[in-house]
């Protein structure tokens, strides 16, 4: 059986349920990272292909999304891809270097550069691989679970575009703030733009769900994240759900997660996220607290702990669930995991979500 748009009908909804705060049978579970370099299989294929020749071609970025899903009773597959092919779209290069993550060999260093970047009308044309790559992964997934698609925040893409790779302070990126505040607001408009028709895209192609990742919240704090994430935030939600209607499909729900953000989830629950993610620092009852009865949770397990016995990660999910509750809740490790993490503690941590939740 086929829905109305010609995919698999959907068999398994909890996630979307509990993003809209209907009742489920179990909590809903997916991992972030859960398709990576923890699995051997993944490292099977990463040893053939360089990362971002695996992200571009459609079979492979499908047959990786999945890998995690034959092994474990996951409630969402995450599409195999990356924030940073949004700067590629917009014509920066971006090197995926073994060992040390994102390269950018010519970051934007003064407000100049901006006049290089690509127009943002112009990134869905660059990047129909993802939408292809979502279409086939929506087909193969038979219903089994939801497809998420994903963005970065636009604060985090204009970190790595100046920063160029990784960083402790962010401080090249944090100068632009305080000296060229113009020209930062200039640049997070681009990537906004970019990212809202991309967003719309993904769900024109097949995504159920979109999350979109402010990793670097924790650099900003309350007041520069109110000047430069939040109105950034709220644009993307408000024109991606605008988007959506336009083109007559059903509105989805969306997830932010703001990493390191703990100060700003009072203001997040006021914009139309339906889920906001919390990372293992956050107390589950303060993040209810903050955010108020009417959003979803998704959260917060220390990545860390799956490197504890299988006994102990039992326990932590036990105890993690008593704190949320099953309502309105999406349970997942506060961050992504680790290449050196074991398989089968992922297994144990999915299976006692469904195991505690179960009503
Ligand atoms: C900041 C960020 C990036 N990419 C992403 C974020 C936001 C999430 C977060 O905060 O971690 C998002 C992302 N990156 C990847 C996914 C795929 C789906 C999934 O989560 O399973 C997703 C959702 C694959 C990936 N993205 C990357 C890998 C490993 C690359 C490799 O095999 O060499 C994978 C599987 C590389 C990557 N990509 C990025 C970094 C910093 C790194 C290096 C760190 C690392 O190696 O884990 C940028």
């Amino acid at each position: 059986m086929a829905d109305q748009n010609g995919f698999p009908a959907l068999k398994n909804d909890r996630l979307l349920r509990a993003a809209r705060g209907e009742v489920v049978d179990q909590v809903p579970v997916w991992v972030m990272r859960q398709a990576g370099r923890y699995l051997p299989e993944f490292r099977e294929e990463r040893a053939k292909c360089d990362f971002f020749t695996m992200c571009q071609t459609p079979a492979l970025a499908c047959k990786i999304t999945l890998q995690p899903l034959d092994r474990f009773a996951l409630d969402a597959a995450i599409i195999f891809s990356d924030i940073l092919v949004i700067p590629q779209a917009l014509g920066m290069q971006v090197e995926m270097r073994p060992g040390e993550g994102p390269v950018f060999p010519s970051p934007l260093s003064v407000p100049d550069d901006l006049a290089k970047l690509a127009s943002p009308g112009d990134v869905c044309s660059k990047l129909q691989y993802v939408f292809d790559a979502l279409t086939l992964t929506r087909k193969e997934l038979q219903g089994k679970a939801v497809l998420i698609g994903f963005s970065g925040a636009p604060w985090t893409i204009m970190a790595y575009m100046i920063e160029g790779k990784g960083s402790k302070t962010m401080s090249n990126a944090k100068r632009w703030l305080y000296r060229y505040p113009e020209a930062s607001h200039k640049l997070l408009k681009i990537i906004t733009d970019a990212t809202v028709s991309y967003l719309v895209a993904q769900v024109k192609a097949g995504a159920q769900v979109l999350q979109v990742f402010e990793s670097h919240a924790e650099h900003l704090g309350p007041y520069l994240f109110q000047e430069f994430a939040l109105p950034y935030l709220k644009q993307i939600c408000d024109e991606v759900k605008e988007g959506v209607i336009k083109l007559g499909l059903p509105d989805i729900p969306m997830i932010v997660f703001p990493k390191g953000g703990h100060y700003a989830l009072k203001d997040l629950a006021a914009l139309k996220y339906e889920v906001i993610g919390i990372d293992w620092t956050v107390d589950p009852f303060l993040a209810r607290q903050l955010v108020g009865p009417n959003k979803t949770l998704q959260g917060n397990l220390d990545p860390c702990a799956l490197y504890a016995d299988e006994e102990y990660i039992d326990k932590a999910v036990k105890e993690m669930l008593s704190k949320f509750g099953v309502d309105r809740y999406i349970a997942n490790l506060g961050h992504g995991m680790y290449p050196d993490m074991e398989p089968q503690h992922v297994s144990t941590f999915i299976n006692a979500v469904h195991k505690y939740s179960k009503t």
